[in-house]
């Protein structure tokens, strides 16, 4: 079968499925909870991504069966949900080609998502979709740019070609690991970044956070074997510059109330708040200096408050850029 699965209904699952649905081709989105592919299916709109109605040839379902015979599946969950989506639907899913749209690294394992997929799913052929891009931008047909990378060159390009729509513009990449550490890595910016805005520090003092959580972002991507140009692409720079200076970015939004101590919903996917305390803990343990990361993983935890984070990054030794 040629069909699309799109696994996870949130607001981007459900974005690229109308954007590729608007070109042509035949999607199914799985939902896990049956009451919410019947919500979908009945105001032929998902509550994650309001205002935008579902075009015909896009399907709901919250059989898994419905996706299983499906050549390519898209893995649209919350990087946190994606191990165990994998370990309990892997084994019936039959697609030759799974691409990863969730950005993260996993809490449990430290692991991102090509190295679940490949280790979940024997003989499938993993790649990632990532890059800056809001699900209600790419479902409202407004130019994106995005990343798909795949070790396998051939794959890549049939990707590519399948996933391209007219407003929906891919660059080719083999660096699957550059790729998905960059996705990862800025949402840890981003809700730096909204500390500093929350907390009345200044635009200059958040130009300073994205520049050098960059360089963190670079060493780190770097310790993993990523490509330096990945890092200054579509997939990091890109989205690193998106995520830190949007207000309709979650994790940016997160971090402006963490600033202002005010409420922030717990139903929103906050992504980088796991991926700082799995990249904290694996920089501790390889001796990656993290600065940013680590002051928001305290902060998130409340192990440290953000004026005590701000002064001890103010007071860190003066050094070369
Ligand atoms: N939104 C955006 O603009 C973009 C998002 N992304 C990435 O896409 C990923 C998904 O984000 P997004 O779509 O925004 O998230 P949303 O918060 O919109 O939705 C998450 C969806 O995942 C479902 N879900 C949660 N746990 C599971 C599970 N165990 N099995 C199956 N489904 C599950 C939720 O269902 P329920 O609520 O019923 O549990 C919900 O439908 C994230 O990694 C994000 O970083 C990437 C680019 C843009
Ligand atoms: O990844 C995104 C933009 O590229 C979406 O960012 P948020 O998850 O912070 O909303």
């Amino acid at each position: 079968m040629t069909g699309i699965g799109i696994a996870g209904a949130g607001a981007f699952g459900t974005a690229l499925g109308v954007v590729l649905a608007q070109s042509g081709r035949r999607a199914t989105i799985w939902a896990h909870q049956a009451a919410f592919a019947d919500r979908i299916r009945n105001s032929n709109e998902n509550p994650r991504l309001p205002g935008v109605a579902l075009p015909e040839n896009l399907s709901v379902t919250s059989e898994i069966a419905d996706i299983a015979e499906c050549d390519l599946v898209l893995l649209t969950t919350p990087m946190q949900a994606l191990a165990s989506v994998l370990e309990t639907h892997g084994p019936v899913l039959k697609a030759r080609h799974m691409v990863a749209c969730c950005k993260g690294v996993d809490l449990a394992t430290g692991r991102g998502p090509s190295a679940i997929i490949a280790e979940s799913c024997t003989g499938v052929v993993p790649a990632v979709l990532t890059g800056p891009s809001f699900a209600a931008d790419i479902a409202r047909g407004l130019p994106t740019a995005l990343t798909l990378a795949c070790a396998d060159a051939k794959a890549g390009i049939a990707l590519q070609e399948r996933l391209s729509t007219p407003t929906l513009r891919l660059y080719r990449s083999s660096d699957t690991v550059g790729a998905e550490l960059g996705g990862a890595l800025k949402n840890v910016m981003a809700i730096a970044a909204g500390i500093v805005i929350g907390t009345g520090l200044g635009e200059s003092a958040r130009a300073a956070l994205i520049t050098r959580g960059f360089a963190e972002m670079q060493r780190f991507a770097q310790s993993y074997g990523a490509e330096p140009e990945t890092l200054a692409g579509l997939s990091g720079f890109g989205d690193l510059v998106l995520t830190c200076t949007s207000q309709q970015s979650r994790n940016f939004g997160y971090g402006v109330a963490l600033g202002r101590n005010a409420w922030f919903d717990p139903e929103i996917t906050v992504e980088g708040a796991a991926t700082a305390r799995a990249v904290a803990a694996i920089a501790r343990a390889r001796g990656i200096d993290m600065p940013v990361t680590q002051s928001v993983a305290q902060v998130i935890d409340g192990h440290r408050s953000i004026e005590e984070a701000v002064k001890i990054l103010l007071s860190r030794p003066l050094k070369e850029e």
